[in-house]
């Protein structure tokens, strides 16, 4: 029973059964069905119905004239929504590019080249698939790869893939860029808030002791590659469950132009076609939790694509407060003081939030006050 629950998150081994599914099988094996959570989950918005998703411009944010009205504009994307699209966000075009290309390029490879970096036995690391064992062990429409690129002392370099020779190189320039990026933006959020930046920027980077809020490496970054293949039955699967982003902060980057990505508002499935050259960024329940509720994280999930394959490079940010996930102290002197959220370890977080995660629930749940 213990063993059993403890299984819960489980990544595994691509399998060539999996891959050859994968590549075009026109039989959907029922391991992968999952009709019911797409039709139970809600209905999808036309493309062509006319949604003004958020986009906040990063140009103007660093315009001394117009930054008051682009960042009030990021705080009501990320009270209203949970999320924008970012523009001219000042990421590197060469890592940028360079991390695309080295993810397209190693999805594309034979599956012996990708499982000489699969996922361990009990891992969390490498390439692999999701199997989620509170759904009678359903796979994802997926392949991915989960590496912690943050702090440099976390990497575990065996399962860096070697091939291509870019990759490497490009994932750790490109865990830069986004690192910074991540940094500007709690500036901005911190303003719209009405906290200090060293607050919440402080929540996010440390000097890699848990305590330390105040050096400049990110507590925690996660990447995720993910590459949907193609389905002809899109309509049967799901290429990421529903979910919310457990960490604080995603900036997430698609390598093609596929759609697939929705988020859900008003109980309804609403396409994101990302903006040419734009980043997604996404509030995670730890952003939520920081903010005392004020930024709200949003549910998301991956549909397939019936013709075309989509890749995605997403890097997740954790956070916390001296070692805890809970409310910024200054949100809760004056006017607000009453923590909608109860303080919990990082360690405890951690955990709950995976194992929750596997079930379909939200941890953050628990939480509330
Ligand atoms: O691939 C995507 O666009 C979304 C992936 C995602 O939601 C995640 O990795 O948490
Ligand atoms: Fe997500």
């Amino acid at each position: 029973m213990e063993a059993a629950a403890a299984k819960l998150v489980i990544r595994e081994k691509i399998t060539g059964a999996t891959a050859a599914v994968f590549a075009g099988s026109v039989e959907i094996p029922e391991k992968f069905i999952r009709t019911t959570e797409v039709q139970e989950a809600g209905a999808v918005v036309s493309e062509d119905e006319v949604f003004e998703l958020p986009v906040v411009d990063m140009a103007k944010l660093l315009d001394p004239e117009l930054s008051a009205s682009e960042t009030a504009k990021l705080g009501s994307a990320c009270r209203d929504w949970g999320f924008f699209q970012l523009t001219h966000h000042g990421v590197d075009e060469a890592a940028m590019q360079q991390m695309k290309d080295s993810a397209a390029q190693f999805f594309g490879l034979p599956l012996e080249s990708k499982n000489s970096v699969a996922v361990r036995d009990g891992g969390f690391q490498g390439f692999g698939h999701h199997v989620n064992a509170s759904s009678g062990d359903k796979i994802d429409w997926a392949e991915n790869m989960f590496l912690f690129t943050e702090p440099v002392q976390d990497r575990d370099m065996d399962l860096w893939p070697a091939n291509p020779p870019t990759f490497r190189h490009a994932l750790d320039s490109y865990s830069v860029e986004i690192s910074n990026l991540a940094r500007r933006l709690l500036g901005f959020m911190a303003t719209d808030l009405g906290v200090s930046q060293e607050a919440l920027q402080g929540a996010f980077f440390g000097g890699g002791d848990a305590d330390d809020d105040t050096g400049r490496q990110p507590k925690q970054q996660c990447t995720a590659m993910h590459y949907y293949p193609p389905c002809r039955h899109p309509e049967k699967v799901l290429g990421s469950l529903p979910h919310t982003d457990t960490l604080g902060l995603t900036v997430l980057m698609q390598v093609d132009d596929t759609p697939g990505l929705q988020i859900k508002r008003g109980g309804r499935w609403i396409p994101l076609r990302q903006l040419l050259g734009a980043v997604v960024v996404i509030v995670g329940d730890i952003l939520d939790v920081l903010t005392n509720g004020t930024y709200v994280s949003v549910e998301h999930r991956v549909v397939p694509d019936a013709e075309r394959g989509r890749t995605s490079v997403v890097m997740f940010h954790e956070a916390s407060v001296q070692g805890f996930v809970t409310p910024l102290p200054e949100l809760l002197t004056g006017g607000e003081a009453r923590p909608r959220y109860r303080s919990i370890g990082i360690l405890e977080y951690r955990k709950g939030s995976s194992r929750a995660l596997a079930q379909g629930r939200r941890f953050v749940d628990t939480l509330r006050m």
